[in-house]
């Protein structure tokens, strides 16, 4: 076969001279799908878990290794969505919390830690196209990029009060990377879900389609801001915005992990999630 190697995205990058498309496939798993354009150099990853993307161990692993994989294709830009019409993602899931196994726990945990700090600190330009409702931990991917478009009639927020536990630090971190501290108190104390109109009021989306591909094509235009400006000198400005975040949680993942796995299997935690996945099933029915 005729092969050619892509310059642009990076040298191990083979591609078929007599298939080339525009928008090509650079890695894809049963749950994750990572596609570059070959014209902009902007990859799309979307979440592929149905029914609604909850953040499982697998998961968020190939969440993570595709977050890596686009930065060394050298992609321009890296835009998260869902393949689902509703749903962006439902969050963490509650079966790797419900009565779980300690090991499995810590694996879990270890994976959200290690995802969030490669997606809050990647150093390529970061957007979510949130095409669909997006709870708790499907809060936190979006929060974690650098932009946020959304679709109409969903919503959006840190409900872990309603649940009953505590969002961590890096949780409101993210949260307070874009919202007012004053907004954000509110909204966590209340476990506040924002409609999308409610959402682009406060300053959680930075702005409002009507279709995904719309998102998509917003979200390019975002990452295209960027097309003038040395990769280098704007990756290390991010990196000075959100250092403290992430070495925070660095330094102690070991003390996070603990005392998320304290929080989760104390008895009155596990009794509140049991009810509400009960009440998340009845309403399902
Ligand atoms: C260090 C200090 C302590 C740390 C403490 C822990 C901190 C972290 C904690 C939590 C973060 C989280 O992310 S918890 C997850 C929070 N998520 C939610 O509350 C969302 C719940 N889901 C919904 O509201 C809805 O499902 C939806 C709006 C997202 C979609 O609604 P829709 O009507 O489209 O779908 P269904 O409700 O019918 O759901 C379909 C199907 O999926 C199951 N489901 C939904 N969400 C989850 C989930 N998060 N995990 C697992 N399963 C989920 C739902 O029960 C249905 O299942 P069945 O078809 O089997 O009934």
């Amino acid at each position: 076969m005729n092969i050619i190697r892509s310059a642009r995205f990076g040298a191990s990058t083979l591609i078929p001279k007599n298939c080339w498309s525009v928008v090509r496939s650079i890695s894809s798993t049963e749950l994750t799908k990572l596609e570059v354009n070959d014209k902009t150099g902007i990859a799309v990853l979307t979440l592929n878990r149905p029914p609604v993307n909850s953040l499982n161990l697998e998961l968020l692993t190939d969440i993570r290794n595709s977050i890596k994989d686009a930065e060394s294709n050298k992609c321009r830009g890296l835009i998260l969505t869902s393949s689902s019409n509703s749903v962006f993602s439902a969050g963490l899931d509650f079966l790797e919390m419900y009565q779980p196994k300690e090991e499995r726990l810590k694996s879990f945990w270890t994976a959200l830690q290690s995802t969030w700090m490669t997606l809050y600190g990647s150093k390529i330009p970061t957007a979510a196209a949130i095409n669909g409702h997006a709870p708790a931990g499907g809060c936190l991917l979006a929060t974690s990029c650098e932009y946020r478009v959304m679709l109409p009639k969903f919503t959006i927020g840190l409900n872990e009060t309603l649940i009953g536990i505590v969002a961590p630090n890096w949780f409101m971190n993210s949260y307070l990377n874009v919202l007012p501290r004053r907004v954000a108190e509110l909204a966590l104390t209340q476990g506040k879900m924002f409609t999308t109109a409610e959402a682009q009021q406060v300053g959680l989306v930075d702005d409002v389609v009507n279709t995904k591909e719309e998102a998509i094509a917003k979200c390019e235009e975002f990452i295209g801001l960027f097309k003038k400006i040395n990769p280098y000198a704007r990756a290390l400005t991010k990196q000075q915005f959100r250092i403290n975040h992430l070495q925070e949680l660095e330094q102690n993942r070991e003390q996070d992990l603990q005392a998320f796995i304290a929080a989760i299997t104390n008895p009155s935690t596990q009794a509140a999630m049991g009810a509400y996945l009960e009440n998340l099933k009845k309403r399902s029915k």
